[in-house]
């Protein structure tokens, strides 16, 4: 399988032909690792690249549940524990339409060397199911999770696998699902991040994915002695990565022009304000709208069916879902002036779009590092339960932004390039590599 990266890649399309997803996020990796395993033959030699591309375990099953017409509804249930050589499983659960287990694996598969960029000790897992919340009631989103956690319980622990939310699961849902494991184990422990605050929740979860993304931005710039001052940013998307990433943006006197959702982009050319933010996020995550609801605010325009990318920017950062982001959006934010990209979302950007910010020399960061801090802070939160204490807000925001540097950092020593260009996604992926694999190199063939 390892003779070359092609047939690499050949092999891994071969024997999971339906997962394009899991390809894409392979070939970024394996392309830009492959020089580095060259000079390293011992990775390639004890079989690690066949290894990580295999998870350890896969669980898939029935989740029955009952509507509120009494009907009962059937979807399908995943946790993907990809690898678990530097800690326990760790990694988000999502609940859309368009979960499978390709995707799932993709989002595994980043979530190891994600995780292993922390410095935390933590594995890589995901998992979730085709389940929609949208239009659903609180009484059913309930039932769904409580028939969700009665399997999931057997396969998941404080020490073995610590599941938290992504797209479609935020606080409601993680409360649902830890209230479930904690009726069947009878005991209250770190098994889920995400959590409340009344029931073991850190301060600064919550925020942590759209705070580290923009600190994480923030280096960027700096290394070519910018700040976001001032600054266009186009962000997509609209709920938890994307609130919070432009919650800072706000705070950090950037201009926020765009949210966006599956239907639309709401644009706001002076910059959104402290009350325009708040009364999206009130939308978005109590009354659960659609951006369309707020066409006729002031200020604000919303441009039905389409993207954020043709608007003028500065800065990019997608933070909706994979693949949002293509080679001819690429062109026209570059087009448009954009000098930075950096993702919150997993994957958003496809392998073309990414060729296309590497050619034109402009700063681009993968989102396993830059939307690390979400699973930096789940990580702060385990931390906290095992001791049985809070930590103030403060003290885990510093803790986040020590984080995010200290992942940039590594992102430069591995990623220099001739001329000073600074190459994150090889820097991200070589960073990671070598934590996970050295782990697995001195814990023998398993
Ligand atoms: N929540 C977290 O802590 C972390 C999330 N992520 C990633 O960030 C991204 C967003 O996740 P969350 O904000 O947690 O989810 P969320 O469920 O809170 O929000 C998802 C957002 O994406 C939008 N969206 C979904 N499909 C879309 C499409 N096809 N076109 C445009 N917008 C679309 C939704 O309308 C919503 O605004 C995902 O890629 C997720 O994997 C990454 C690291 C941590
Ligand atoms: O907080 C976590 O454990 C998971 C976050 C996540 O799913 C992600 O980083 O993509």
């Amino acid at each position: 399988m390892t003779d070359t990266l092609q047939a690499c890649l050949a092999h891994l399309r071969l024997r999971d032909p339906d997962q394009p997803e899991f390809h894409q996020a392979a070939e970024e990796v394996l392309s830009s690792l492959w020089p580095f395993l060259q000079e390293h033959p011992t990775y390639l030699n004890n079989g690690i690249i066949e290894r990580l591309m295999e998870p350890e375990r896969v669980i898939m099953f029935r989740v029955p549940w009952v509507d509120d017409r009494g009907q009962v509804r059937v979807n399908r249930g995943y946790r993907v524990q990809m690898n678990s050589a530097i800690g326990p499983y760790k990694g988000g659960l999502r609940f859309h339409p368009t979960v499978n287990l390709g995707v799932l694996k993709f989002l595994a598969f980043e979530q190891v060397f994600k995780n292993a960029l922390t410095t935390l000790p933590m594995g890589g897992g995901k998992g979730g199911a085709d389940f929609d919340p949208k239009g659903k009631s609180d009484a059913e989103v309930m039932r769904f999770c409580q028939s969700f956690m009665t399997e999931l319980a057997r396969h998941i622990g404080d020490s073995v696998d610590i599941p938290a939310g992504d797209i479609g699961v935020g606080a409601r849902e993680i409360g649902y699902l830890y209230g479930q494991y904690r009726r069947m184990r009878n005991e209250f422990t770190s098994v889920l991040t995400g959590k409340g605050l009344s029931y073991g929740g850190s301060l600064v979860r919550p925020e942590a994915t759209g705070y580290g993304c923009v600190y994480f931005a923030e280096q960027m710039l700096k290394q070519r002695n910018l700040d976001l001052n001032g600054k266009r940013v186009c962000v997509s998307g609209s709920g938890n990565v994307a609130q919070f990433a432009a919650r800072k943006l706000i705070e950090l006197q950037a201009r926020v022009i765009s949210l966006s959702d599956s239907g639309g982009t709401l644009h706001c050319a002076d910059g959104l304000s402290l009350e325009q933010w708040t009364s999206i996020a009130e939308l978005k995550n109590m009354r659960r709208g659609r951006l369309a609801d707020l066409a006729n605010a002031p200020g604000m325009t919303y441009l039905p069916n389409s993207t954020p990318w043709h608007l003028e920017c500065d800065l990019a950062m997608p933070c909706a879902t994979q693949n949002e982001l293509n080679g001819d959006d690429a062109a026209q934010l570059l087009e448009q002036g954009c000098i930075c990209v950096t993702e919150g979302a997993n994957m958003p950007c496809t392998l073309e779009a990414i060729d296309r910010f590497h050619e034109a020399r402009i700063l681009f960061a993968p989102g396993k590092a830059a939307n690390a801090g979400g699973v930096a802070v789940s990580g702060l939160e385990m931390s906290q339960n095992a001791m049985r204490l809070n930590w103030s807000a403060e003290k885990v925001d510093l803790r986040l932004r020590e984080i995010m540097h200290s992942i940039h950092q590594a992102c430069e020593k591995h990623g220099q390039e001739a001329g000073g260009y600074i190459d994150y996604v090889k820097g991200a992926n070589i960073a990671g590599f070598v934590r996970v694999a050295d782990a697995m190199l001195a814990q023998g063939v398993i």
